[in-house]
């Protein structure tokens, strides 16, 4: 039995900060355990223009920690009305590697989103020409299509013919949550990338009902079927680079989450390698966790693979029933029970 890893530092490809006292909060428990994080533009406002990005990014860097080395990779909101001028500003930048869509309506903070993609034509064009990346919350908005079903949905309708449209742009899958995303993947160019979650590799949907409403299970896409979790561990370990880690760590106040509406996201920054690598380790798969990890997001974003190193325990730790946020508390994924792995 294997009770000790070290791998390349990870870098996160999918991350929700936040700002103010809240990413306060938060960024320390990130910048712990990764280098980097693609930072997620769903603000109030949100992150739509470069000097936003530049803003925001220097907001995230006077709030790390004395010492601490940690990079933000900024996005920006794409929106119907951002235009290909702002497109080539955001790669002049030097900051911005990613540019986000959210379908207008289809999760947190996304009701400045884009209402049909081909209002994005130009802005599209450009990413294609200029190799920026576009991430998808792939998931329609369509109130008649079962919420189980939306990001198959949204392959059929918008993934195929996008990608038919820009076959150079660079697109990255965002939190795939289904069998049908992970063929998808593996089946497209390699242009085509997916980040997954540690929540998906670890849970089923009846995790959002064990024993009683469990609000902290709930984010989007929601946990789906026992068959996709199943999907999306086989991809993770079959060691294919189109597959890298994306946490979508998504805090909200824990009386936003308990509520008669709950917010969707899970907290896992915390935890944020350490619950990959239990379930790594449940798949029989610890060595296939360092490219998905620390390699392939990187490779894939044209970035520089990180050169420090961290070690993982075996050793059960106990994760608190709730951590600071301001004005109220933060519940992380597994509070008052414990985690198999532990940052040295
Ligand atoms: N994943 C979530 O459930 N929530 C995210 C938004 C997102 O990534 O869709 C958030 O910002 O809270
Ligand atoms: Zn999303
Ligand atoms: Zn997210």
């Amino acid at each position: 039995m294997t009770n000790k890893i070290t791998i390349t530092r990870p870098d996160d490809w999918h991350l929700h900060l936040r700002d103010g006292a809240a990413m306060h909060a938060v960024l320390p428990d990130t910048a712990r355990r990764f280098g980097r994080a693609i930072v997620m533009p769903n603000l109030r406002p949100p992150v739509t223009a470069t000097a936003q990005a530049q803003a925001y990014r220097q907001r995230i860097l006077d709030a790390l920690p004395a010492g601490v080395k940690f990079e933000p990779l900024m996005t920006l909101y794409l929106t119907d009305k951002t235009t290909a001028d702002e497109i080539r500003l955001a790669k002049a930048s030097g900051i911005v590697h990613g540019v986000k869509l959210y379908p207008a309506g289809a999760t947190t903070n996304s009701d400045s989103g884009v209402t049909n993609i081909g209002h994005c034509v130009e802005a599209l064009a450009a990413m294609e020409e200029l190799g920026l990346p576009l991430l998808v919350h792939a998931e329609v908005t369509d109130a008649d299509i079962d919420v189980f079903d939306r990001e198959r949905v949204f392959i059929e309708r918008n993934m195929i013919p996008l990608i038919a449209r820009f076959p150079s742009l660079r697109v990255v899958f965002e939190h795939i949550t289904t069998l049908e995303a992970a063929e998808f993947v593996a089946g497209a160019s390699s242009n085509v990338a997916a980040t997954i979650t540690a929540h998906h590799l670890l849970m089923n949907r009846n995790a959002m009902f064990a024993g009683g409403m469990r609000p902290h299970h709930y984010c989007l896409p929601v946990l789906k079927r026992e068959e996709h979790r199943l999907a999306l561990v086989k991809a993770v370990i079959s060691g294919s680079p189109k597959f890298f880690l994306g946490t979508d760590s998504a805090p909200h106040a824990k009386s936003t989450k308990e509520a008669s509406c709950g917010c969707a996201g899970m907290y896992t920054a915390h935890a944020g390698i350490e619950l990959y690598a239990e379930a790594f380790e449940a798949a029989g798969a610890l060595d296939k966790l360092e490219g998905f990890a620390s390699f392939y997001g990187a490779d894939f974003y044209g970035l520089p693979r990180n050169v420090e190193k961290i070690t993982l325990v075996k050793e059960n730790w106990q994760v608190p029933d709730s951590l600071p946020f301001p004005d109220d508390a933060l519940v992380p994924l597994r509070a008052s029970a414990s985690i198999e792995w532990k940052l040295e």
